[in-house]
């Protein structure tokens, strides 16, 4: 959400975002709302002084004994009660249509976001590694997965339906060796791990963007005020909702574990071999809070992408970094970088990490807020960036990795989360 002030002072830079993020919000009739709120608020504070005034009014005229005028001011009193009351209902009915077009306003990307219409629209400029060239027939991930019995899909849909899996023998292994490996690292940069909630409340996917739009990826637990989250991002901005920070306890770093759930809805057909696009996952987040300065976003944009880098360089895997467009990024964003995994079978970069800064957007939705050192109360600023996401990450990772004997070699950084394994396979 934007500052409300700022929209106003500034409706053609909202309109020129919501344009080049594809996004139909109709900022002229949000202001055109927000005048009426503006007008009725006024007029109801008006009535409410007079009425402040109208009782000091009744009292002095009970003291002076003056019944003729201590009646007419009572009646003045009552015709301003039934006024308020009156125009109360319209003014909250309009209040909340405010609050649920300020949902819709996109936020402001940064002048260095690309301009575009979808991912084919995003700017690589960064490549790490070299594709492996196999001399050999080289498998893809899910025939890699079969030939060692790592994975079962056919029994997983029995049980949870489609886009579902069962990660067998190593590759289970490997999973808890990838998210303890990321746990491990991003501790020991002094990010706070966390095990959190993968069910969460309204507000806080109302708070990370999530909610309204994105509700049909969102599965829903019935009857309760409860979701399950599609990433630990929902339930980091939720943890510190209405709370006011200490400025200098920011930035608060956390490096978040929860399992996965979306609903991949209108995906019908796309990616459906084996587990680059399911309904469950696990993922470990890299969550900041910090004070509300741009140059330190940027700062925190630029460390958390770096963080992911060299996790992605210990396991090896060739990869790009992507500059996401204006038509890709989303509404929340003011800059967002993919990293992208090169994946031998598809000869392809496919993304295994996004990483965002949001500026204030996310915090004044979930009302997250710090102390400076004026003392002055502010929204804080948000960002975050996957560190590993798992299974897919396995896609990559066994298919750079495969040996022409058919094993796999578990790259040096894993052994030490593998009991020191050094193959799969062998
Ligand atoms: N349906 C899915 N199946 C498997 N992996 C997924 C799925 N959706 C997302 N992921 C993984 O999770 C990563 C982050 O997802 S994201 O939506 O792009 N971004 C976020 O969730 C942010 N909170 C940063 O992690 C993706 O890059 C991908 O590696």
């Amino acid at each position: 959400m934007l500052d409300l002030a700022f929209i106003r002072s500034n409706p053609e830079a909202v309109k020129e975002a919501a344009l080049l993020k594809n996004n139909s919000i109709d900022v002229d009739a949000l202001l055109a709302i927000d005048q009426q709120v503006v007008a009725l608020q006024h007029e109801v504070e008006e009535a409410r002084a007079k009425q402040n005034q109208l009782s000091k009014g009744i009292q002095q005229a009970a003291k002076e004994k003056n019944a003729e005028l201590r009646n007419n001011l009572i009646a003045e009193g009552k015709k301003l009660a039934e006024f308020i009351k009156a125009k109360e209902p319209e003014l909250n009915q309009l209040t909340e249509e405010r609050y649920n077009l300020l949902l819709m306003v996109p936020n402001i990307p940064d002048p260095s976001t690309p301009v575009g219409k979808d991912e084919d629209d995003n700017v690589p400029f960064k490549y790490w590694g070299e594709a492996p060239k196999f001399d050999f027939q080289a498998l893809d991930h899910y025939d890699l997965m079969l030939k060692h019995n790592l994975v079962d899909i056919e029994r997983a849909v029995k049980v949870a339906g489609s886009r579902s899996y069962v990660l067998r023998g190593d590759a289970a292994r490997l999973e808890l060796a990838l998210i303890n490996f990321a746990m491990d690292k991003m501790s020991r940069k002094g990010f706070t791990p966390l095990i959190v909630p993968s069910m969460a409340r309204d507000f806080a996917f109302v708070g990370n963007g999530q909610f309204p739009k994105g509700r049909d990826q969102v599965y829903e637990i019935k009857d309760q005020d409860l979701f399950l989250v599609g990433t630990a991002e929902v339930s980091i901005t939720g943890m510190y909702k209405d709370e006011i920070l200490k400025g200098e306890e920011l930035p608060l770093k956390f490096v978040g574990y929860s399992p996965c759930f979306r609903q991949e809805a209108g995906t019908y057909g796309k990616d459906t071999r084996g587990v680059f696009r399911i309904h469950q996952f696990n993922k470990v987040e890299q969550y900041i809070i910090c004070k509300a300065n741009h140059e330190e976003s940027v700062f925190w944009f630029e460390q958390l992408l770096q963080n992911a880098e060299e996790l992605i360089q210990e396991l090896e895997l060739p990869y790009r970094v992507v500059n996401v467009c204006t038509g890709d990024m989303g509404d929340g964003k003011v800059g967002m970088y993919d990293i992208e995994c090169w994946v031998p079978s598809e000869k392809r970069y496919r993304e295994t990490h996004s990483c965002s800064y949001l500026h204030d957007w996310q915090a004044r939705r979930a009302n997250l807020r710090y102390r400076d050192e004026e003392g002055k109360v502010k929204f804080v600023h948000t960002l975050n960036n996957t560190a590993i996401a798992s299974p897919r990450i396995l896609i990559p990772l066994l298919e750079t990795h495969q040996q022409e004997d058919g094993s796999i070699r578990i790259p040096e950084a894993l052994r030490p989360f593998m009991g020191g394994q050094e193959y799969i396979g062998r």
